[in-house]
């Protein structure tokens, strides 16, 4: 299998290679040259496997030979060792054809785990093979970097640095990033919102200079494996529901855009998929995009749920791609439009995004009220940010069709926002119960990105 770049000049590479690199070197994102399908017959069959099996048989045709199948089937089950829920991605009902897909019960507690913990072991295994050692820089709004630190730390041939918004993640957030005590990840507080912490990010890839000489890896979605690690539950959710005899929907809380993309690319696997419902909070570019096709974002505003606290939707760019027929030249000029300020999209590439998603947005009062109204309906204690994705597929759901809102972190993160809108604190699992009482460590930086590069440069091991 190879994979491209959106932005059409980049090197060709294997799966291997793609995971190590990141972000592409003409600056896009890496995609599967062609999108491998699964016959109807193949997705019934996944029907009552394990997830780890299901796992391993929809990623299978992705990794091609750069795991061997007995490799690949060990590490998977390594990386879903650590969840305590024995299906993994448990769904629940809340209504009439209305599900959760619980995609919290991972060791940090929200959808990123499922992509993290099994990066963590790919790339252990590949770097143990080939004696390299990588500096993994990640941007985050709160969950990606407590993820990877958790996938990540104490690895002899890893150093991880996360950029995460100063003051703008939960209390919660920060301390499972600035806790750890592993000496090989450090935790950076940057002046800023997560836009600026992703720029920063990917200034780091495209400075090849330093890029190359620190070995850099990146573990946000801009890594495809991050992606294609979530497209499994989109599979293992809708088969239980009856798939691929009947078709569902899924609505997203969506911010970088990684998640709702992984379920396209389920849809496009042979998945049938109705409807992907984007879901925004009041950080709406990308609902009002698909509404106007304007995208021109008008900066952050905090948000109860700060992980989507986003107005630089980073795998949009994947969706555009595909949108555009695969035209990387026109993508990159988007890009470039994007660095004066904004693009809009073409008529035809709306219609494209049209075809597969809707959306919807869900301001702060209506994601409060609803975490009171789904406890009182059907005793469910949504987090913000499932919050935002339940609201929204009420709004726009077809009653006919099966809707599966993905319910992308534990209430326990956002204990603040959760007790004031609920009345009831969420208490974290027993694994985190002393996080309030362990020592932080955390380095406050400007957005400056050579202070940036020097500090990482120096405190890198070799
Ligand atoms: C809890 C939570 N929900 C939703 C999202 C949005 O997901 P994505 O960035 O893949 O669109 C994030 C951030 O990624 C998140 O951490
Ligand atoms: N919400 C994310 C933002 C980064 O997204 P990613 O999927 O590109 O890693 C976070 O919690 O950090």
């Amino acid at each position: 299998m190879n994979y491209i770049s959106t932005r059409g000049t980049a090197p060709v590479l294997n799966f291997e290679e793609t995971m190590l690199t990141g972000l592409a070197r003409d600056g896009g994102l890496y995609l599967p040259e062609t999108i491998p399908t699964l016959s109807a017959d193949e997705i019934a069959a996944l029907g009552g496997l394990s997830y780890e099996e299901t796992a391993f048989r929809i990623m299978r045709p992705f990794v091609s030979d750069s795991f061997s199948d007995d490799e690949f089937r060990g590490l998977i089950d390594k990386a879903y060792a650590g969840f305590n829920h024995a299906a993994r991605a448990p769904l629940k009902q809340l209504a009439p054809n209305h599900f959760l897909l619980e995609l919290f019960h991972g060791p940090t507690l929200a959808f990123k785990d499922f992509a993290m913990q099994l990066i963590g072991q790919l790339f252990q295994a590949a770097l143990e093979r080939s004696g390299e050692r990588v500096t993994i820089v990640g941007a985050t709004s709160g969950d990606t970097g407590s993820a990877a630190i958790e996938a990540f730390k104490g690895l002899s041939n890893v150093d991880v640095f996360i950029l995460f918004p100063h003051g703008r993640v939960s209390e919660v957030q920060r301390r499972q990033m600035t806790t750890p005590s592993e000496s090989n990840v450090h935790a950076l507080a940057v002046t800023g919102d997560f836009d600026t912490c992703q720029a920063r990010v990917k200034d780091m890839f495209n400075d090849f200079e330093f890029r190359d000489r620190v070995g850099l890896a990146g573990v946000n979605s801009i890594n495809f494996a991050r992606v294609l690690a979530q497209v499994v539950y989109y599979f293992s959710s809708a088969v239980s529901l009856g798939a691929p005899q009947r078709e569902v929907s899924f609505t997203v809380p969506t911010g970088n855009f990684g998640d709702i993309f992984a379920g396209y690319l389920a849809k496009r696997m042979g998945l049938p998929i109705d409807r992907l419902v984007i879901a925004t909070n009041q950080n709406d570019i990308l609902d009002r995009c698909m509404k106007a096709g304007d995208y021109t974002p008008d900066g952050v505003t905090p948000s109860i749920s700060p992980s989507m606290d986003i107005q630089v939707s980073s795998n949009f760019e994947r969706a555009l791609f595909e949108a555009y027929g695969r035209d990387g030249g026109a993508v990159a000029q988007l890009m470039d439009e994007m660095k004066a300020g904004g693009f809009k999209v073409s008529q035809g590439a709306l219609e494209a995004l049209r075809e597969t998603y809707d959306s919807g947005r869900c301001s702060e009062a209506e994601t409060m009220a609803t975490i009171k109204r789904v406890l009182a309906s059907s005793g469910e204690l949504l987090c913000p940010h499932g919050a935002v994705g339940v609201k929204v597929a009420e709004e726009l759901r077809d009653p006919a069709v099966p809707m599966i809102t993905l319910a992308t972190a534990h209430p326990a993160k956002f204990p603040d926002a959760v007790e004031e809108a609920s009345g009831i604190r969420p208490a974290l699992p027993p694994h985190m119960a002393d996080l309030f009482e362990r020592e932080e460590r955390v380095t406050r930086i400007e957005d400056d990105l050579s202070a940036i590069e020097a500090l990482i440069e120096e405190r890198r091991g070799s």
